[in-house]
């Protein structure tokens, strides 16, 4: 009797709570329990700069409770509408768990229970089922041969909606392309950031720091941002571009308005912007730009793409928003050739994976990245491991949460030991 619960991978329990975010605002986390004794938890990130056509991300609007910013709906949907039927499912089906959330919901976006609501508890179904299994995550996602570590983007200059008052354009980012493992990447990132504070310092420029764990020093332009990178490359002994590449998210969606791009102290036409953003990959050692225009500006980026999509990679955040449908669209029309990977974004883990197996299979990359407000959960870094992304975003080198997604790849990359491939040595990076 005892042996068949033990062996029992089905859902006993799932317990639903509100916890709070990097940036202090509430979330929802999600605990699954099976029969057999594993338990999975789960926490889920939340965007500043949020794409229009992400699944909808349920607050509770009760104004004297964290300004309306709680999340007790939420957790009372999975208490009440997710929970009773997912009971005695067995938690290894994680596809026929996921559409049994969607189906609940019903509304196509999410918004009667929330993707927050139904990611927590995917998530917390997933890491259940490895427990089970006894594997780590990225292998229970990936299988016994996922070994690629990705480069990572590290933002360490943070501008836009991540920090008040100063660049437009809202991530610099250092990409350590040149190492030859990621431990090795991870180091020089770090290097790279402590010589990015003494030069601040020295121009007594501020060293404080935003959302993602970046500087926010005011500087008056853009290429001022990466001027300053250039030197803080240099200074740790490295060269950019050979050894230290630079990527952008301009997260232009942000500072768009009836047509026109409000960048800085200039107004730019969509073409204007697009010749602006040219010029600076053309300067400077950028491999990779995000959202360079609008969410709905298809007809512009067909065009950026166009230009520059054979030599750089072109990320599509807020505009494919990890949603099929929309990736669909923009292979259709040309429009970026990779795509920015938001678990929150679509909500739930089978779309999320669903949404990668379609860029790989057109020819774009995937980007698995992490949100401004995060949690302690470290699943992208598993998730970048487990689907040979060759990429991952989670921010800079200082801020527990951040640090916490970098930590858990040093430990997947000790666990597979010689198997270890890091993406930028077998040109997985961005291209
Ligand atoms: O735009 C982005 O790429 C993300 C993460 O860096 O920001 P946010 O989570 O605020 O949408
Ligand atoms: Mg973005």
């Amino acid at each position: 009797m005892q042996m068949i619960k033990t062996l029992d991978t089905s859902i006993e329990t799932i317990i639903a709570r509100e916890i709070l975010d990097s940036r202090g605002k509430p979330t929802i986390e999600a605990e699954v329990h099976l029969f057999n004794g594993s338990i999975g938890l789960a926490q889920v990130p939340s965007g500043a700069s949020k794409g229009t056509f992400e699944a909808y991300e349920m607050r509770d609007g009760d104004q004297s409770r964290y300004h309306g910013k709680g999340v007790l709906k939420a957790v009372k949907n999975v208490e009440k509408i997710l929970t009773p039927k997912l009971l005695g499912v067995d938690a290894l089906n994680q596809a026929t768990i996921d559409n049994i959330m969607i189906n609940l919901d019903g509304s196509g976006n999410k918004s009667n229970v929330g993707a927050n609501a139904i990611l927590a508890v995917s998530l917390a179904v997933a890491k259940a089922g490895a427990k089970a299994i006894g594997v780590p995550l990225y292998r229970y996602f990936g299988g016994s041969f996922a070994n690629l570590l990705p480069v990572p983007l590290m933002n360490v200059i943070n501008g836009g909606a991540h920090a008040a008052n100063n660049l437009d354009f809202q991530e610099f980012m250092i990409v350590p392309l040149g190492a030859t493992s990621f431990r090795e990447a991870l180091r020089w990132g770090v290097e790279v950031f402590f010589n990015l504070a003494q030069v601040l310092n020295e121009k007594g420029l501020l060293t404080g720091v935003g959302d993602e764990g970046g500087f926010t020093p005011n500087l008056e332009s853009n290429e001022i941002a990466l001027d300053l990178l250039i030197t803080a490359i240099e200074r740790a002994g490295y060269k950019p571009g050979k050894h230290i590449a630079l990527a952008l998210d301009v997260a232009a969606s942000e500072f768009y308005k009836d047509g026109q791009y409000i960048c800085g102290y200039h107004t730019y036409s969509p073409e204007k912007f697009i010749d602006y953003l040219i010029k600076l990959a053309n300067q400077y050692p950028i491999i990779s730009i995000e959202d360079g225009l609008h969410e709905e500006d298809w007809i512009n980026w067909q065009y950026l793409t166009a230009k520059i999509g054979s030599t750089m990679q072109l990320v599509g955040d807020d505009l494919f928003v990890t949603n099929s449908q929309r990736l669909k669209k923009g292979i259709q029309k040309k429009v970026g050739n990779a795509i920015l990977i938001k678990l929150n974004q679509i909500g739930s883990l089978t779309e999320t994976l669903e949404t990668i197996d379609l860029a790989t299979y057109n020819g774009f990359r995937s980007l698995i990245s992490h949100r401004s407000g995060e949690t302690e959960d470290t699943a992208i870094a598993d998730l970048a491991v487990a689907t040979r992304s060759g990429q991952i975003k989670a921010g800079s080198l200082c801020r527990g949460e951040r640090i916490a997604k970098y930590n858990r790849l040093l430990r997947i990359e000790h666990e597979l030991g010689e198997r270890a491939i890091y993406a930028g040595t077998v040109g997985m990076g961005p291209k």
